[in-house]
């Protein structure tokens, strides 16, 4: 695999990306060397981005033509984030913009400390004031990098909210200021950036979905850092995956064998919908048709059956008989089936809180299980750790964040840390799980998570986590005799999902993202990603 797409595929923490600088450093890399090259590098992208008006606009985002500007404001922190800056500043200001700088610090590091007495050498303005940056067409922030562990108050808290209310466009370098590197947090206040210039490798809190209003569009400055020193310091446990289009797609069961049959394809029960909810069984249904599932059976209540009929004509529609409010009362399987006749079986989408004993049979069984929405419901009146103790297959769980802390009420406040609340989920119960949000995120029971990092708010719509529920059932039923994992699997399903939500959106627009909608878009965003690579 080329060294970019290994690099991009890794998120790291403040202290592993401190380790992995320390490697650096003691294997000679000189720290002034290594602040130019990636101060360098910031400055060519703020070029393209950013062209100087005076030199007529060459440049612009990807060569065709950016938003000029001529006058920079480059805020100088204590600490390397701000002598990165200063590097920037300084390079901008051979590039022909004018460039003023802002400091504040009584004490700076001494690299840091250098860069600004070479700047004033050089007639480089330094103001005390942030007003005095006020009239500048681009604004660059070096205050705080990975270094910021404290929250941030006075002048400086006051600083950063006075820049924000210019509305001025903002480059961030490595993450906004006043964001925590893990967690996202924000430590008091934080720099709301119109692009974030990540160095080396991707910081972890850029990924978590409380970090979003304020990291802009975000891309990895890389800068050659070792794939020996990456590997040393995060190696193969506790990683932090960030999920590409190469991974998924290696996932994917394709291409199919020239030889194979339906059932080999894999065989996806769907038990799902009430007379209530008959949209969820249909979205859930049209899900694992795009998967491309070999055989798709739907349990549904009888007088569903109809319906499902009419929207998958491929599928075998189980009726089942059905209670008072109209939900699954027992599952009547055809004959010579039972549950372990299938590879996989995804339970929840519509099932109202009615159907606890289907949902207890469902447990017991031993295929691989995926739960959702009324499922898990269920599961947390069953008690969710004491009840997924006892299953010996695979379970998946996928929540969103309400579902999350009703089936994990012990586990700390996933608004807070999603990726430290979903890491603690998945090894108090041994399941999967899968935390939906902007930035979902998936974690196992040995503390490997995965998170996609890219997505649309056009998802946040009522049926668009039935449509997931089917696809991941599908692919995980296809995935029955080949050797991948199933994290991967729940991976490339969340990557899917929100590729097709984004393709949805760049046509339709962020409002024409309806869940049924959004099924048509799965197999075009496949195609071209395909086409792509082969
Ligand atoms: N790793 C790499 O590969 C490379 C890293 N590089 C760059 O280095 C950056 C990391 O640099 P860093 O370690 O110097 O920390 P940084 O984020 O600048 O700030 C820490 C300073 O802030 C201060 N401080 C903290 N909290 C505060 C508060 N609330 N209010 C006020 N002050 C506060 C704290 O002071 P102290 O805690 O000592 O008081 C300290 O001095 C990184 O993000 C990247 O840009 C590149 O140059 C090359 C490649
Ligand atoms: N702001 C957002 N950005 C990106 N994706 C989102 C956002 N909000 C929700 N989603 C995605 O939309 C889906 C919603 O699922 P869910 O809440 O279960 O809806 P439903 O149960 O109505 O189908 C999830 O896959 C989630 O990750
Ligand atoms: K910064």
């Amino acid at each position: 695999m080329a060294r970019q797409e290994q690099i991009s595929q890794i998120i790291v923490t403040a202290q592993q990306m401190r380790d992995i600088e320390a490697r650096i450093f003691a294997a000679g890399m000189p720290v002034a060397a290594l602040m130019e090259k990636v101060a360098g590098l910031i400055a060519r992208r703020i070029q393209d981005i950013y062209p100087n008006v005076r030199q007529g606009g060459q440049g612009g985002e990807g060569g065709q033509g950016g938003h000029e500007v001529k006058r920079v404001g480059v805020f100088v922190g204590p600490g390397h984030n701000g002598g990165d800056a200063l590097v920037v500043a300084r390079e901008l200001h051979f590039c022909g913009y004018d460039v003023k700088i802002y400091s504040c610090f009584s004490k700076l590091k001494e690299l840091t400390s250098q860069h600004l007495l070479y700047t004033q050498s050089l007639g480089i303005p330094c103001y005390e004031s942030i007003e005095q940056l006020s009239d500048c067409d681009l604004l660059i922030d070096g205050l705080f990098g990975f270094g910021l562990e404290r929250r941030l108050v006075d002048a400086i808290a006051k600083a950063i909210n006075q820049i924000n209310s210019w509305s001025k466009p903002i480059v961030s370098i490595d993450l906004p200021s006043g964001l925590h590197t893990d967690t996202g947090e924000v430590l008091g206040t934080a720099i709301r950036a119109t692009h974030t210039f990540c160095l080396g490798l991707w910081k972890l809190g850029l990924l978590q979905d409380h970090a979003l209003e304020y990291v802009g569009s975000c891309e990895l400055i890389d800068f050659d850092i070792p794939l020996a020193d990456v590997q040393a310091v995060v190696g193969d446990v506790n990683k932090i995956h960030r999920i590409t289009q190469t991974t998924a797609l290696s996932t994917l069961p394709l291409p199919r064998p020239a030889v194979t049959h339906k059932y080999k394809e894999g065989h996806l029960l769907l038990i799902c919908g009430s007379r209530r909810y008959s949209g969820g069984a249909i979205l859930t249904g049209l899900g694992a048709r795009v998967s491309g599932v070999g055989m798709l059976s739907i349990a549904v209540p009888e007088s569903l059956k109809p319906l499902l009929v009419a929207q998958l004509p491929e599928a075998l529609i189980i009726g089942c008989p059905e209670t008072e409010t109209g939900a699954i009362a027992s599952l009547q399987l055809p004959e010579n089936t039972d549950l372990s006749s299938f590879d996989a079986i995804a339970i929840g989408p519509g099932l109202t809180g009615d159907t606890t004993p289907i949902v207890q049979q469902v447990l017991e069984c031993d295929r691989p299980l995926i739960l959702d929405a009324d499922a898990l419901n269920i599961l947390a009146h069953m008690g969710t750790i004491a009840t997924l103790q006892k299953r010996q297959a695979v379970t998946i769980l996928t929540p969103h964040a309400g579902e999350f802390k009703r089936l994990f009420p012990n586990v700390p406040d996933p608004m807070k840390d999603r990726v430290r609340a979903v890491r603690e989920a998945a090894h108090s119960c041994g399941a999967i799980v899968l935390l939906k949000g902007a930035r979902t995120a998936i974690a196992n029971s040995q503390n490997s998570v995965w998170i996609n990092p890219q997505s649309t708010p056009a998802l946040a719509r009522g049926g668009s986590g039935d449509v997931l529920t089917g696809v991941l059932g599908g692919l995980l039923a296809q995935a029955k005799s080949k050797h991948i994992s199933v994290e991967e699997i729940v991976a490339t399903a969340a990557w899917w999902h929100s590729q097709a939500g984004i393709l949805a959106a760049q046509e339709r627009t962020e409002l024409g993202v309806d869940a049924f909608t959004l099924t048509n878009y799965f197999i075009p965003v496949l195609a071209s990603a395909w086409k792509e690579l082969n």
